[in-house]
């Protein structure tokens, strides 16, 4: 689905008003009303409401659905805090239908905000209808002590469009902002709403197209999408395992020999067919034990035990025979090493999957990408990502979305950005946002997996950048199998291995319903 901002949003609205002849006053109905229908759905008739209505738009789609939730015989009451003077016409009217209806409205200002602290908890439901994509700035003063008097009613929330405070392209929060635990969203999801923290006070969210024509829900002007999963290539019975793709990882070193297990066996577990770990020779011993299903090709070591620059020409031979090429996993920093890396990049002929220390040293020179002729996908967490930008890790993580896209289009490389709901950028400029996984999975190692399930997906038959969407997709779906049998607490890197197995037996057999519980409803 895809995933508008504010300002695509405005014009999207403002296309559905001017192209297709729908006035704003029905698409203030139409939202009003499903916010109405899914606390009908949710609450009891007798339930009490109180809509909580800002001064713009925001605020019009809560008078609507105060009107639609009185004409079901629920006890509604308005708080208007906003100058009736100054609303929009349309807004207005909708007050003054609000009003006939003898639906009691209250005006809230700095001189009684202080009661909605006493009055909120005795409501069954709260309506935020205070502000949504027009939020401009931090919330102050009245505002801000209406936001904390809902917060602190212990009522159910039903968010109109986007928690009030939040921020609907970046999903910070602008001073305070509104925990809901449902919000109904307008037209299109808000980029906002799916980053955190936004997410995660959003509560649950449910899309309501409030009859936006269909070119505008799929418009290709919009480049953000949810990473909503694609079924997978059928397996064919007569093959063998060279058909599901032959991986060579380049990975490891004596003082990190986990990295390259987890990354070389998690691509099996996904479903790659020939798996190759080309690591220093004295590890080797032990990962045959721990990952017998691994073919190993041992390589010469320097003094500290990492990967020798005297491997160039032998590792380069390996990448022929291979489909797909990953590099980096535990691979460490040794400069001997490092020089290696820089010189393999522009020279493995192969689409590339670099990770880890990989990404540290390639941060060192990101221009040696320019030269390949095979798709490149980078996997960085924020802390690899600031290295590779320069950028403070504070300022990434407020701008994951924008910094994924611009290091994509920079690079000429895919780029997923790991963190709470991943981010996938595309070098054409598009982006996906993965809505599996759990915070059980910030756990060592776990990136190792990843780089495994990406390159078991490119194994398997996707395409490259279909490789990257689901091999972020499975390994987060496989976190949450996990999470589910075993709880968060004791999730490891091995439990997600193990569970992508069934993570891929489940987009096989129930393909429906794990698209349906991984992408967001849309409200009937
Ligand atoms: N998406 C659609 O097609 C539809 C959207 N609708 C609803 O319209 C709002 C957006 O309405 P808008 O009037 O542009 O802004 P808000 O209601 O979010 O904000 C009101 C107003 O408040 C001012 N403001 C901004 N920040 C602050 C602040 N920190 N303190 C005080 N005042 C602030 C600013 O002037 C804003 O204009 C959208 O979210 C939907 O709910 C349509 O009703 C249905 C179709
Ligand atoms: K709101």
């Amino acid at each position: 689905m895809k995933v508008a901002s504010s300002n695509e949003i405005r014009l999207l609205d403002k296309e559905a008003v001017e192209k297709y002849g729908i006035s704003h006053e029905i698409l203030m109905e139409n939202a009003g009303a499903a916010v109405a229908r899914l606390i009908l759905h949710t609450a009891s008739e007798e339930d009490t409401v109180a809509v909580i209505a800002g001064p713009g738009n925001n605020g019009g789609d809560g008078l609507v659905c105060a009107r639609h939730l009185a004409s079901h015989g629920m006890d509604v009451h308005v708080y208007l805090v906003a100058d009736p003077e100054r609303l929009s016409e349309l807004v207005k009217k909708n007050l003054d239908r609000v009003a006939l209806a003898n639906i009691p409205v209250e005006k809230v200002t700095e001189k009684n905000v202080e009661e909605l602290q006493d009055v909120l908890p005795f409501y069954d439901v709260i309506v935020d209808a205070l502000f949504g994509t027009g939020l401009t700035r931090p919330l102050e003063g009245v505002y801000k002590e209406a936001v904390e008097a809902i917060n602190d009613s212990g009522s159910l929330v039903v968010s109109v469009d986007i928690p009030s405070g939040i921020n609907s392209d970046t999903g910070e929060v602008m001073g305070t902002a509104v925990k809901a635990d449902f919000t109904v969203t307008f037209g299109l999801p808000k980029i906002g709403l799916l980053l955190y923290p936004g997410a995660e006070y959003a509560g649950e969210i449910l899309v309501s197209h409030i009859s936006y024509p269909r070119s505008l829900i799929e418009d290709d002007r919009i480049k953000v999408e949810t990473n909503d999963p694609l079924y997978p290539p059928p397996r064919q019975p007569d093959t063998h395992k060279g058909d599901y793709g032959k991986a060579l990882f380049i990975a490891g070193s004596k003082r990190y020999y986990g990295a390259p297990m987890l990354a070389s066996r998690s691509f099996l577990k996904a479903g790659g067919g020939y798996s190759r770990l080309a690591t220093v020779s004295s590890i080797v011993p032990f990962l045959a034990i721990r990952a017998p299903e691994v073919v190993y090709e041992e390589l010469e070591e320097t003094s500290s035990g990492t990967i020798s620059y005297r491997n160039l020409e032998k590792i380069l031979k390996l990448t022929e025979a291979s489909d797909i090429v990953a590099i980096g996993p535990g691979i460490g920093l040794d400069d001997e090493t490092a020089r290696l890396v820089l010189e393999l990049i522009p020279r493995i002929n192969k689409p590339l999957i670099i990770d880890g220390d990989g990404l540290t040293i390639l941060a060192r020179d990101t221009t040696i990408l320019s030269t390949r002729k095979y798709p490149t996908v980078i996997t960085p967490h924020p802390g690899e990502m600031s290295r590779l930008t320069g950028k403070p890790i504070e300022e990434i993580k407020k701008s994951r979305l924008k910094t994924a896209l611009e290091v994509a289009q920079k690079l000429g490389s895919y780029v997923v950005l790991k963190g709470a709901h991943t981010v996938i950028a595309t070098p054409e400029g598009k982006a996906y946002i993965n809505l599996t996984g759990n915070p059980g999975m910030a756990t060592a190692g776990s990136g190792d997996v990843l780089v495994g399930a990406i390159a078991g997906m490119y194994g398997i038959g996707y395409g490259f950048e279909e490789a990257v969407r689901m091999g972020v997709f499975v390994h987060g779906l496989a976190g949450d199998l996990a999470a589910e049998s075993i709880g968060m607490d004791g999730l490891t890197a091995v439990s997600i291995m193990n569970f992508l197995p069934r993570a891929m037996k489940e987009l096989r057999e129930n393909f429906e319903r794990i698209y349906n519980e991984n992408s967001l409803p849309v409200l009937v």
